[in-house]
C-alpha cells in the first residue's frame, strides 16, 4: 500500500520564475488527476498550462499563500483559460477570491488534501498548506529557507512571524519538506528538522529575532505599486 505523498509524487513538480524567485508548485493525485497550483505568477501560465495539459491534470484550483507584493499572481489568468477554476486566498489577506481560507480549512483533490495554517507576520493574511499526511509543507513568504519573508510592509510584524513559524511550522514533524515561496540562491526545498536546527534567523530568542528583521534593510520590491492592487482581486483586475 502506497502512503499518500507516495501516490502524490508521480505528479509533484515545481517551476521557478526567474525575475521574481517564485517558485510555482503543481499538486496532483496520481488516480484521478486532480490537481492544485500553489503560487502562480501571471508571467508563467502559459508554462503552466502547458505542463498541466500534457499531464493530462484537471486544475481545480489556484491558490496564492497571501497577497504578494513582489509579483502578479497567475490566477486570475488562469481562471480566464480553465473552465471551472476556483481561486483562492486567506480571508485576512482582505483580497478578494472564490474561496476565503481560514485556519483549519482543507482543499481536496483526489486522494489528498492540503490544510490550511494560517501563518501572519509577513503579512496579515499569510497561510501554510500542510500535506494531509504532513509530509510536505508550502510555507509561502513565512518560512524561506535558511530566512523567512521581510516584515517592514503590509502588516508585517516580526513577533507574529516569529509565533507562526515556531507554533505553526515548527511543530510539524522533523521530516516535513518545506517548500518556499521564493529562494533568492536556488534552493529548492528544505525540512522543518534542518529549518529550526539552522535557520540563521528563526534559531534565535525572539528579541535578537526581532533585531534582525528590523535591520534588513531591503530594498521596496520593484513590482510592489501594481502587485498588491492586482493581487487584491486575485489577478483579476483591469489590463
Ligand atoms: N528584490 C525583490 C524583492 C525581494 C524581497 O523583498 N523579497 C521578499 C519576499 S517577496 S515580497 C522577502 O520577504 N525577502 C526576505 C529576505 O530576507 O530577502 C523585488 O524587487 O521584487
Amino acid at each position: 500500500m502506497e502512503s499518500p505523498s507516495n501516490q502524490l509524487a508521480q505528479h509533484f513538480t515545481y517551476a521557478l520564475n526567474e525575475p521574481s524567485s517564485t517558485y510555482t508548485y503543481l499538486l496532483a493525485d496520481s488516480e484521478s488527476a486532480e490537481a492544485v497550483i500553489i503560487d502562480p505568477v501571471l508571467e508563467t501560465v502559459e508554462r503552466d498550462l502547458m505542463l498541466v495539459n500534457q499531464l493530462g491534470l484537471t486544475l481545480k484550483m489556484a491558490v496564492n499563500t497571501h497577497c504578494h507584493a513582489d509579483h502578479i499572481t497567475g490566477s486570475g489568468q488562469l481562471k480566464r483559460r480553465v473552465t471551472g477554476l476556483q481561486s483562492a486566498i486567506s480571508r485576512l489577506s482582505g483580497a478578494s477570491a472564490d474561496l476565503l481560507l481560514s485556519e483549519g480549512d482543507t482543499i481536496p483533490f483526489g486522494r489528498h488534501v492540503l490544510t490550511v495554517r494560517e501563518t501572519p507576520g509577513h503579512t496579515d493574511g499569510c497561510v501554510t498548506l500542510v500535506l494531509g499526511d504532513q509530509s510536505l509543507a508550502f510555507t509561502g513568504d513565512t518560512l524561506l529557507i535558511r530566512g523567512c519573508g521581510r516584515t517592514d510592509f503590509q502588516q508585517g510584524c516580526a513577533k507574529r512571524l516569529y509565533d507562526s513559524v515556531h507554533k505553526k511550522i515548527f511543530t510539524l514533524p522533523d521530516q516535513c519538506l518545506v517548500y518556499p515561496a521564493h529562494d533568492y540562491k536556488g534552493q529548492t526545498v528544505s525540512t522543518v528538522g534542518e529549518e529550526r536546527r539552522f535557520n540563521p534567523r528563526l534559531t534565535k530568542n525572539l528579541e535578537e529575532f526581532i533585531d534582525i528583521m528590523n535591520n534588513l534593510n531591503l530594498q521596496k520590491p520593484a513590482k510592489i505599486d501594481v502587485a498588491v492592487p492586482a493581487n487584491l482581486v486575485c489577478g483579476l483586475h483591469e489590463v
